[in-house]
């Protein structure tokens, strides 16, 4: 497999570039005053960091003169669509300021060129450049490649305030840049306080640096894609500057790695450790960039290695991997901070087959690594990782490791497919693996890797393809930490009452009063001050780790058609009308006595991405939503005169019932879909009380007394809560169990995924769904004007529960009475 692939400087450089159209793409969304980030060859936007820093800072992309930083507001432009032969424009810079930059004859004019024999293009003599969708990433790779020969990265890195070039740098504890890797980066390195470059010498031993690469200007046609370069450097650690190209640039070193404090525990090139036979190891635990103990793995070439460390290059290769460990550590940062952190360039260039499925190789390499050495996270640079692969180097990971980490880790590729500009079919892969760490917490999450031609068709199984989907919103599967569209001003919404549940919890009257007014006359409102939100969160984070699984993983742990709704729940398998239109969502429920009762069990097992999370996510959502759903009970319970705790009665703890959490997913609405194509269908909800929590909107009430659908507007930090059948029933109608549906967001937010999540509290199994007239004079008034018998359902709650399902599956349908005989309250089967 190896030999097929390109040279590895290439490799990182085309990784970087398509990494950066990845960007492109999503400029859109990444306007002025936010901060994007290129870590590791990846883009992280940050629109997370709005609202913690007070000042957010432009977009600084590493592009500048050399003494005066220019802070681009973003590279703009977009693909054109693959029917359109319309080239989009990357404005690279604004205004005047770009025009300080020399970017004269930098561009590639065509794609398909590669490194320093491209012809520059004679449009790119203007700041503006001008090229079509399969061209573009060629084109600004070729422009930063350029500006970073030209040490402008490391310039504006420098001005700016970082203290860290190349990868990645912070400002102010909130803004890194990164830029592309580049050896000559460290090289700028301030005087760091931060990082401590161990030892630096650039000696002649640069022949050896493959990672010399990206210099696409007639200045480095001295260097070749070799790696050999005629501009070989001699230094010691004494030296001061150094000269590349005709450039003579100052440089700083830090200690030697023997004399090095900081870097405790540096491993020698004797030394071994852990799995890694074939590498060396590093440890620190001092940097402050490395705020836990991080394990960094140096990898040299086999081949090579001997006689590289003979010849005293080790400093060579650390040095060159000093971007890479940056890259990581900043990273690190960032999943320390709960964000997402993307990429591992180059993972998908080396995809590993386990039982048939691919994996990208590095990635699991790290896990690997972190796992076996007890560390946080292996921090290895990919091209080290990929060069121990490529020369054979045994790697000592058994197959059954091999499995028990990819069990952890869940990787999954998900394939796009797109027409290129030649009307060619491409396969775009991403990779996704949640790294699960051993706090529980910070996990890495992978990012897209796009296609390259096709060299990588026959690596990706398509049963390992996932929802295909153009949508950038495919690429985010992490709810809740996504800055997401706000839900449209101009699209019209039914207001909810907002319920303080700290009042309520207070027994405020006035509450109370509200509360008793949204139950009975809407039967929704929305519920703030619950305390739920962080444990939600994390209900979607496992929801996310759960949809990842591959598809034949998920269906291990289906419904059903027997009308059971514990497990997975497969887009499509419930209809959504009596036309049998099917439904768009999958999700995944737990039930509440299954999460209770774990590690025992009460009704069905569940995905390892639920049992992983069954004790320190899901036990915690459930139980704060039973208090807050216990809460609101008694409050009804007190107000429709039922004598104390007659609800709760209905809701024992302990006796099994349908009460469950489920995580929902809808993905972006495919090829324009209809606004009333419904994800999932007009319903009541089966139990007492629901306890919603909605990101985007799509969720509409039939508002009472009209046919009309109506957006209720999500609102962060307020919960959704509704009344089900089983109240309505129990109350003689009081309470109000209203016909909702969720339809793909609207505008804007119809890009993204929608993720909800909902706690339903149902009554017991055993418990008779009828009015308790007996046990209210208020429930029988009400009754005595109702037609006889109305709520007289002489069904159990899993009677009740049952049918419903049970004839909302489309596998059990015969005609529209299936579904009529899935309805609830408001279309009573018997009347149908
Ligand atoms: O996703 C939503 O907003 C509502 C879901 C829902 O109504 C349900 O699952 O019963
Ligand atoms: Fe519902």
């Amino acid at each position: 497999m190896a030999s097929r692939h390109p040279p590895h400087n290439l490799q990182l450089l085309r990784t970087w570039q398509l990494r950066l159209g990845h960007y492109i793409d999503r400029s859109d969304r990444v306007g002025e005053g936010r901060v994007g980030v290129f870590a590791n060859g990846s883009f992280i936007p940050l629109p997370q960091l709005e609202g913690k820093d007070p000042q957010p800072f432009p977009i600084v992309i590493g592009l500048t003169s050399k003494h005066k930083p220019v802070r681009y507001t973003c590279f703009r432009g977009s693909r054109p669509s693959p029917e359109t032969s319309e080239a989009p424009f990357v404005h690279v810079g604004p205004g005047d300021q770009e025009k300080n930059i020399d970017i004269e004859k930098t561009v590639f004019s065509d794609a398909s060129r590669e490194d320093r024999d491209a012809t520059p293009d004679p449009e790119s003599t203007t700041a503006v450049v001008r090229c079509d969708a399969d061209n573009i990433h060629a084109h600004v790779d070729a422009l930063l490649s350029y500006l970073a020969f030209h040490k402008h990265v490391a310039a504006v890195a420098y001005d700016i305030g970082l203290d860290i070039t190349n990868h990645g740098g912070i400002w102010r504890d909130s803004v890194v840049v990164v830029t592309q890797v580049h050896t000559t980066d460290v090289w700028f390195l301030p005087p760091a306080d931060r990082v401590r470059i161990s030892h630096a010498p650039l000696e002649e031993s640069w022949k050896c640096g493959s990672h010399f690469s990206s210099a696409p200007s007639q200045d480095n046609d001295d260097v070749d894609w070799d790696g050999n370069t005629e501009c070989a450097v001699a230094l010691d650690d004494s030296a001061s500057e150094v000269t590349l190209c005709g450039d003579t640039v100052p440089v700083t070193f830090g200690a030697s790695p023997s004399k090095c404090s900081e870097l405790d525990g540096v491993v020698t090139p004797d030394k071994k450790l852990g799995p890694t036979q074939t590498g060396d190891i590093m440890y620190s635990d001092s940097s402050p960039l490395r705020p836990r103990r991080m394990m960094f793995i140096h990898y040299t070439r086999a081949m090579e290695r001997q006689s590289m460390w003979r010849r005293g290059s080790e400093s060579l290769y650390w040095a060159m991997d000093t971007a890479n460990y940056i890259g990581k550590a900043v990273e690190y940062l960032f999943v320390k901070a709960g964000m997402v952190v993307c990429g591992r360039p180059g993972a998908y260039y080396f995809p590993v087959m386990v039982e048939d499925d691919y994996f990208p190789l590095d990635e699991l390499l790290r896990y690997m690594l972190a796992v076996a050495t007890g560390a946080d996270v292996a921090v290895a640079s990919t091209m080290q990782l990929l060069e121990v692969f490529e020369d054979e180097v045994e790697i000592p990971v058994k197959p059954e490791d091999l499995r028990r980490a990819l069990r952890k880790i869940q990787p999954t590729v998900i394939v796009e497919e797109r027409q290129d500009s030649s009307g060619r079919t491409r396969r775009d892969s991403m990779s996704v693996s949640p790294w699960e760490r051993s706090n529980g917490r910070a996990k890495l999450v992978g990012f897209p890797n796009y296609g390259m031609g096709d060299f990588h068709h026959d690596l990706i199984t398509p049963a390992a393809a996932l929802t295909p989907s153009n949508s950038p919103a495919h690429y985010f599967t992490m709810p809740g930490l996504l800055s997401l569209p706000p839900f449209p001003e101009d699209v019209p919404t039914h207001p909810l009452l907002v319920i303080d549940y700290q009042l309520i919890e207070k027994r405020d009257q006035a509450e109370i009063d509200k509360l008793w007014k949204a139950a009975t006359e809407l039967g929704f409102w929305y519920l703030k001050n619950h305390g739920v939100d962080e444990d939600v969160n994390e209900m979607f984070e496992m929801g996310a780790e759960t949809m990842r699984l591959p598809l034949d993983e998920k269906m291990k742990y289906e419904q059903g058609d027997a009308g059971i709704s514990f497990g997975y729940k497969a887009a499509g398998a419930n209809a959504t009308d009596e036309t049998g239109a099917l439904d768009t969502v999958e999700f995944i429920n737990v039930s509440k006595d299954d999460a209770l009762a774990w590690p025992g069990k009460v009704h069905r097992e569940y995905p390892s991405t639920v049992n992983a999370r069954m004790e320190s996510t899901i036990q915690p959502f459930i139980e704060k939503s039973l208090a807050v759903n216990n809460a609101l009970l008694a409050v009804l319970n007190d107000k429709l005169g039922l004598p104390e705790g007659a609800l709760a009665h209905l809701h024992p703890r302990e006796e099994p019932s349908g009460s469950e959490s489920r995580c929902i997913k809808n993905p972006p609405p495919q090829n324009a879909m209809s606004e009333e194509q419904a994800a999932i269908g007009a319903h009541t909800d089966f139990g007492s009380l629901s306890f919603l929590h909605n990101r985007l909107g799509g969720l509409q009430v039939m508002v009472p007394g009209t046919e009309q659908w109506q957006y209720i507007r999500p609102i962060p930090e307020h919960a959704i809560c509704n009344v089900g059948d089983a109240l309505t029933i129990f109350s003689g109608g009081i309470l109000r169990s209203n016909l909702h549906r969720v339809v793909p967001p609207p505008k804007e937010q119809s890009k993204f995924e929608r993720w909800s999540l909902v706690f339903f509290t149902r009554p017991g199994y055993s418990m008779v769904l009828r009015p308790l007239s007996d046990e209210s004079s208020i429930i029988a008034e009400a009754v005595a004007k109702l037609p006889a018998d109305k709520y007289d359902t002489g069904s159990t709650s899993l009677d009740w529960f049952t049918r419903r399902i049970k004839n909302q599956r489309i596998k059990n349908r015969t005609g529209p009475e299936t579904w009529k005989a899935s309805r609830g309250t408001e279309h009573r089967p018997s009347a149908a």
